[in-house]
């Protein structure tokens, strides 16, 4: 039997205790799964005197110098999250000829593309299939089983806490508060759950996926994000009388004048194959030129589909390391695109105002619209409270600026107390 292969663990949080439980029930197939048995010589924690049930306490420690040091370590596990320490971290492993395997979408969106030349440079394995999507085989589809095409389009919910939400809202009519604080507390929020809700994680999982998809590297700050915080359940209400459901949405294209990489809520048709992801699974849809249509789907964050994730990359690299040939798959980005900006970016769009009940109100909306080059597609008025009303106005497809200038107007009306809520439909 081949040697055991020694891994080291960085965090032992939510996914990490998942990688732990999962090593230790696969212990015994893993010379045959792997090649050859895996073994858990160290797990980095911040505090490695707190108590945790079911876990060598031998194995822990705080200090990383035990694990970049050890010659025997051969494949580091980060799971901590976070710029640094992991950013410095993972570096000194690779420059130690250690493989690595990660879950970070924070540091593979910002620092991918150098963190992948290291590797390179040191022929070692850089693995992040957990960091997008979870549990869904997304990365290693991208790079591998998709290689031959040239691939236009990814489209899909990225994000377990925020699709948890909306699900909620809809379903249950819970409060956004309370839907927070349940994705929390079953491992899906991040340790700040503003990157959540704000969309910049699933922000950094599509500069992640468009950078594999196009060959052409894109950091999460050319991502254009909204998150789910200003989604009400008014909205929720008025897309479910019009058959549709609200969804965070990440949507990469790539278009002959760039590439376009955005997350924001949507729209879409409740017979739309999004419409029916809910809690906190995931889907992909991804669109290559010989491939036609695929759709990827399964649970996208929580302790066990992400240890699933990691634990395939952990094999995948033990096997790699006996065959010798580790740093196989490095950067695939070869181009050099330019991202375009959201200004220029078309869509329809869902507009909620309250507006004062006297004549002359929709003809005045509707004049502003049209000045700046915004058709509408359908307008529903409700019932007056208060002197005022909700005015929800459907568009067609517009460009971004012609929105933004036409809204920047209605602000200024005295006749529009308050625009409640702009929401792109599909
Ligand atoms: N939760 C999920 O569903 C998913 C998470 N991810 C990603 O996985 C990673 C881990 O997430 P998760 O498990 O939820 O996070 P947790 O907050 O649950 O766990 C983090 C762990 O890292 C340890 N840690 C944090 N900072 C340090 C440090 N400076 N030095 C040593 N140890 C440190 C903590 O130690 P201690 O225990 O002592 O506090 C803890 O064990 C993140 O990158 C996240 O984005 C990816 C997909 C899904
Ligand atoms: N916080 C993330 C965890 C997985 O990436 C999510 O909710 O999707
Ligand atoms: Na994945």
């Amino acid at each position: 039997m081949n040697k055991p292969i020694r891994i080291a663990l960085l965090g032992l949080g939510t996914v990490g205790g998942g990688v732990y439980k999962l090593l230790s029930m696969r212990a015994q197939e893993m010379p045959q799964i792997a090649g050859a048995p895996i073994e858990i010589s160290h797990i980095l924690v911040r505090n490695a005197n707190k108590e945790r049930p079911g876990v060598d306490a031998a194995l822990l420690t705080d200090n990383w110098q035990d694990i970049v040091s050890d010659p025997e370590v051969s494949i580091v596990v980060e799971l901590m999250g976070g710029m640094e320490p992991a950013h410095t971290y993972i570096s000194e492993a690779l420059a130690a000829g250690k493989n690595v395997v990660t879950a970070n979408k924070d540091l593979m969106a910002v620092h991918g593309g150098e963190l992948l030349d290291l590797a390179e440079q040191h022929h070692c394995d850089l693995q992040f299939e957990a960091a997008v999507a979870g549990a869904i085989p997304i990365i290693r589809p991208l790079k591998q089983c998709l290689a031959g095409n040239e691939i236009s389009e990814i489209m899909g919910i990225v994000n377990g806490t925020t699709n948890y939400i909306l699900t909620r809202m809809t379903q249950d009519g819970m409060e956004f508060d309370d839907a927070l604080a349940m994705a929390t507390e079953l491992g899906y929020a991040e340790a700040d759950p503003t990157a959540d809700i704000e969309g910049y994680d699933a922000g950094r999982k599509m500069a992640i996926m468009a950078s594999i998809a196009f060959h052409s590297r894109v950091t999460f700050e050319q991502v254009y994000t909204e998150g789910i915080t200003n989604i009400h359940a008014t909205d929720i209400r008025y897309a479910k009388e019009m058959g549709k459901a609200i969804k965070l949405l990440g949507v990469a294209c790539n278009t002959p004048e760039g590439i376009e990489v955005r997350v924001h809520p949507m729209l879409i048709p409740d017979s739309h194959p999004l419409a029916t992801v809910n809690d906190a699974f995931n889907a992909v849809f991804v669109h290559g030129d010989a491939l036609d249509d695929a759709m990827f789907m399964g649970r996208g964050a929580g302790e066990m589909p992400t240890a699933s994730a990691v634990t395939g990359d952990i094999i995948d690299t033990a096997r790699n390391l006996l065959m010798g040939c580790t740093g196989r798959i490095g950067c695939t980005c070869y181009k050099e695109l330019p991202v375009k900006a959201i200004d220029d970016i078309k869509s329809k769009y869902f507009i909620r105002l309250r507006v004062e009940d006297r004549p002359g109100v929709l003809a005045g909306v509707s004049g502003v619209l049209g000045n700046n080059g915004v058709s509408i597609s359908q307008v529903i008025q409700k019932a007056s409270k208060g002197g005022s009303s909700d005015l929800v106005v459907i568009t067609d497809t517009v460009r971004e600026r012609h929105i933004r200038d036409a809204l920047t107007i209605l602000r200024s009306m005295s006749m529009v107390r308050d625009i409640a809520s702009v929401i792109r439909v599909y």
